[in-house]
């Protein structure tokens, strides 16, 4: 007999101090399994031998009942005595070579690693070990993470590039919910070896939930969402399966066609959209919205804005003048539960630390579905010092190769990317299309891109719905976070705004910025879809 295959996509570690109150532990459990936990771990730092092993011999019962492998933490005599499929181990148990001795061939050994070091000193010890447990990712309540940095979905890559070829698995914990775990899956993707994690430990996620089995349930989704798009990218159709098709069939003919059809989606299903953006611009993006006939709604209060979720087609966050921060950590998470496109705009990352440390801590509490900004924004978020900023403008001549920034950057933070400017680049990871139209005067009003933003959360709306319209299995059997077609919606956005405003800038009447931004307003409510085909300079690069 050899030892078991183990699905690691959602492993449960139990926790009975952090059950609700009046949750019996074994009705949890079996509750987690039925949303679709795929490998249980006993885990009991105080229960007396006696109890440990009568705990594990109950949730062995119920887990086989699941076809459901379980894990001891820490105790031998404890597996042995039960009969799980293996152990867990940390650092300071009992030492890797008498563990696989006392425990024979067949069981199951995964040991929790911290650093690169601990992870380089698994590797060496491949023979002995099946998985590693690399955590904490975030600071967690649940262990006490004191004087330990936690590692971050970049740092959890860096460990999966040293454990890459030595055959160990790895899996996730500490400090993983379901808003930010989109994050880590994809920001994980080792960065030489593209390993990704093979799942993710949960505890209070599902533990402390009244719903178990829901609480299982959406994070599988994500997991299996994301394993799906590493398929999809694999076979290079983009983290959203973008356009339904491969790269080599999109067509930028066709392209327009399709954005020609959402056009006609806003204005059938007027679309709302939520959106927390900055004081500058508040007023045009509310006109901007309403003009190509979607509904705006500006709030912001953290109360407001949880309410708002279920009944909005997509959220913008824009922190252009920062403010809000809570709003927009709750309205986020909730677009993400409901399952609603996100879009965000981070103004002037590039330009200041504090904007950087509050990108990322909204990014740690919530997944985008697209990410737009000028190229001092996209090279911040990118990590790329090619483009400066000054404020909320970028400064010199650009990328050398934008459409490779906007495809690994996607592919990173698995969002679609938008990267306005004089062209805008849009990639889903796969495809990069560029646009080419547009007026040099955006550049002389402010916040074009802010506007943009707005519009394409409009279009992000229009194709969800278009989607939930013509598909009745809605979410049962879909994993993906987000439906419709995201990068077509991005398209839309970019190429109705840049085509108007060609259109208010070619008008006898229009004399500078003043004019122009009245005249935009006008000309993307006069605009019709044949002009967008009509005028549409699209490219696939
Ligand atoms: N010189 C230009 N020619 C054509 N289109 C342009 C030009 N500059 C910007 N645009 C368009 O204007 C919109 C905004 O892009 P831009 O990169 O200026 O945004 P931004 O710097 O974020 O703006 P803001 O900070 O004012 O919101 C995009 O749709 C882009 O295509
Ligand atoms: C000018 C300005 N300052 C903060 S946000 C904003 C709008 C354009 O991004």
């Amino acid at each position: 007999m050899g030892r078991q295959a183990i699905d690691y996509s959602v492993y449960l570690v139990t926790g009975r101090e952090f059950l609700p109150p009046g949750k019996d532990y074994y009705e949890s459990l079996e509750e987690s399994l039925q949303g679709g936990v795929t490998l249980v771990q006993v885990r009991e730092k105080n229960a007396d031998t006696g109890e440990f092993i009568e705990i594990a011999r109950k949730t062995k019962e119920i887990c086989d009942r699941y076809n459901v492998p379980v894990l001891i933490n820490d105790r031998i005599d404890v597996h042995l005595a039960v009969g799980t499929a293996g152990i867990h181990i940390g650092q300071t148990d009992c030492p890797l070579p008498l563990a696989r001795t006392l425990i024979g061939d067949d069981a199951i050994i995964g040991l929790s690693v911290s650093n690169v070091e601990q992870a380089t000193r698994a590797a060496q010890h491949s023979d002995i070990l099946d998985y590693i447990g690399v955590g904490a990712v975030w600071p967690t309540g649940s262990k006490d993470t004191k004087g330990r940095k936690s590692l971050g979905p970049d740092g959890t890559g860096e460990i999966l590039d040293l454990i890459h070829g030595s055959g160990l698995e790895a899996v996730a914990i500490g400090g993983i919910h379901l808003p930010n775990l989109a994050q880590l899956l994809h920001g994980s993707v080792a960065p030489k070896s593209r390993d990704a994690l093979a799942g993710i430990a949960i505890i209070s996620d599902i533990v402390a939930s009244t719903t178990p089995k829901e609480a299982a349930a959406n994070l599988r989704l994500v997991v299996d969402s994301f394993k799906r798009s590493r398929q999809a990218l694999k076979d290079e159709a983009g983290v959203f399966g973008g356009l339904g098709q491969k790269r080599a069939e999109v067509d930028a003919k066709k392209l327009a066609e399709k954005v020609q059809e959402l056009m006609a989606v806003v204005k059938r299903e007027t679309p709302l959209v939520h959106q927390m953006t900055n004081t500058v611009v508040v007023n045009d993006s509310a006109n901007v919205t309403l003009a190509v006939g979607a509904s705006p709604i500006m709030s912001t209060h953290p109360r407001d804005v949880h309410d708002l979720s279920p009944a909005i087609g997509a959220l913008l966050i824009n922190f252009g003048t920062i403010g809000d921060k809570e709003g927009m950590k709750v309205a986020g998470r909730q677009a993400n539960v409901n399952r609603k496109p996100l879009i965000f705009d981070p103004v002037a990352i590039g330009a200041t630390s504090y904007r950087r440390e509050i990108s990322e801590e909204l990014l740690a509490h919530w997944q985008p579905t697209i990410i737009k900004g000028n190229a001092a924004e996209i090279g911040a978020m990118a990590k790329s010092t090619e483009v400066a900023s000054r404020g909320v403008d970028s400064v010199g001549s650009g990328f050398a190769d934008p459409g490779a920034v906007v495809k690994a950057l996607a592919r990173k933070r698995a969002a679609i990317i938008v990267l306005t400017g004089e062209k805008d680049y849009i990639s889903d990871g796969s495809v990069v299309i560029k646009i080419s139209n547009g007026s040099h005067l955006l550049e002389r009003i402010t916040g074009s891109g802010c506007q943009a933003g707005s519009l394409i959360g409009c279009f992000a709306a229009a194709a969800r719905l278009d989607y939930l319209a013509k598909n009745e299995t809605k979410f049962e059997d879909d994993s993906q976070l987000v439906q419709g077609d995201m990068l077509l919606a991005a398209v839309a956005g970019i190429l109705v705004y840049t085509v108007a405003s060609e259109v208010a800038a070619a008008r006898p009447d229009v004399k500078g910025p003043g004019t122009f931004r009245a005249a935009l307003i006008d000309e993307l409510y006069n605009l019709t879809p044949d002009v967008v085909a009509e005028k549409a300079k699209l490219e696939i690069l």
